[in-house]
């Protein structure tokens, strides 16, 4: 094992993944640094959601493997967080009570609990609505419960499955951001699917690019922006260039 793998958040190995014997993910390698935040992007159905389950150890490849922190991911693990698209918020807790849960349900101490639910809630600017229930917040709040409680398990990397994608593009990327400053500050490694390609050039410091199923990858991008993201941004004819590039490796 080389030393450049041994320093790697997240090793993906010639991954393979096919569905009723047609291929959906084929033989597909990346690494990522630690502290990175990865977009992937590539045409609905190629496959992007699978990776993703296979990162987070919640579906088996058929051939090749994950490792996270020179761990093989053969099922959930604890350093690894992941977020989807859909509410997972449980309207019978409060948003204090949601984020505790995970926390509650690996039986750690009451004051450890107590001390990372609040940071969590103070991150993403919700303390203040910590005795309201769910159905009581907007959709965004309820993704930002959904947030606060993967953040309170305090993972090393953080697979993001469009968590934001049924929201309006306003608060889209408004949440976008926040994660991703978020994720910069703590030095978490994040990788975020999306089917936004100005959404991936904006937050991510590298946008992978996937083909059409089997999910291949066809590009790699760096994006040449400072670490400090904001929607100004989105006029940076950098940004632009990016832009331009998965679009013409979409293409392919
Ligand atoms: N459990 C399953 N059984 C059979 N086929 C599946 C299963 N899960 C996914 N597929 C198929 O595998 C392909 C890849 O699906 P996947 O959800 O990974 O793609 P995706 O890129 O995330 O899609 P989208 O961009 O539309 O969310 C699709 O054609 C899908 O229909």
């Amino acid at each position: 094992m080389s030393g450049a793998i041994d320093r790697a958040a997240v090793s993906v190995r010639a991954v393979s993944k096919a569905y009723g014997g047609v291929p959906a993910v084929d033989g597909i390698s990346f690494e990522l640094a630690p502290g990175s935040f990865v977009a992937l992007v590539g045409p609905s159905g190629c496959g992007k959601s699978s990776l993703l389950e296979i990162m987070a150890g919640i579906r088996g490849a058929d051939r090749g493997e994950v490792v996270v922190g020179g761990r093989r991911v053969d099922r959930p693990i604890r350093s690894v967080g992941v977020m989807f698209q859909e509410d997972t918020t449980l309207p019978w807790r409060t948003v204090y009570r949601n984020v505790a849960f995970p926390l509650e349900a690996s039986r750690r101490d009451r004051h450890e609990i107590a001390a990372k639910v609040e940071a969590a809630l103070r991150m993403v600017d919700l303390w203040e609505h910590r005795t309201m229930h769910p159905a009581a917040l907007s959709g965004g709040m309820r993704q930002r419960v959904s947030l606060a409680r993967v953040l309170a398990t305090d993972p090393s990397v953080l697979l993001l499955d469009e968590p934001f994608g049924a929201l309006d593009e306003q608060l889209r990327l408004r949440l976008g951001l926040e994660v991703q400053r978020i994720c910069r500050e703590q030095g978490r490694t994040a990788v975020l699917i999306t089917h936004s390609i100005q959404e991936a050039v904006l937050l991510a410091d590298r946008v992978l690019v996937l083909s059409g199923r089997p999910a291949t990858v066809v590009q790699d991008l760096e994006v040449p922006l400072p670490d400090h993201r904001s929607a100004d941004q989105l006029g940076d004819p950098r940004v632009a260039q990016v832009v331009a590039k998965v679009w013409a490796s979409l293409a392919y």
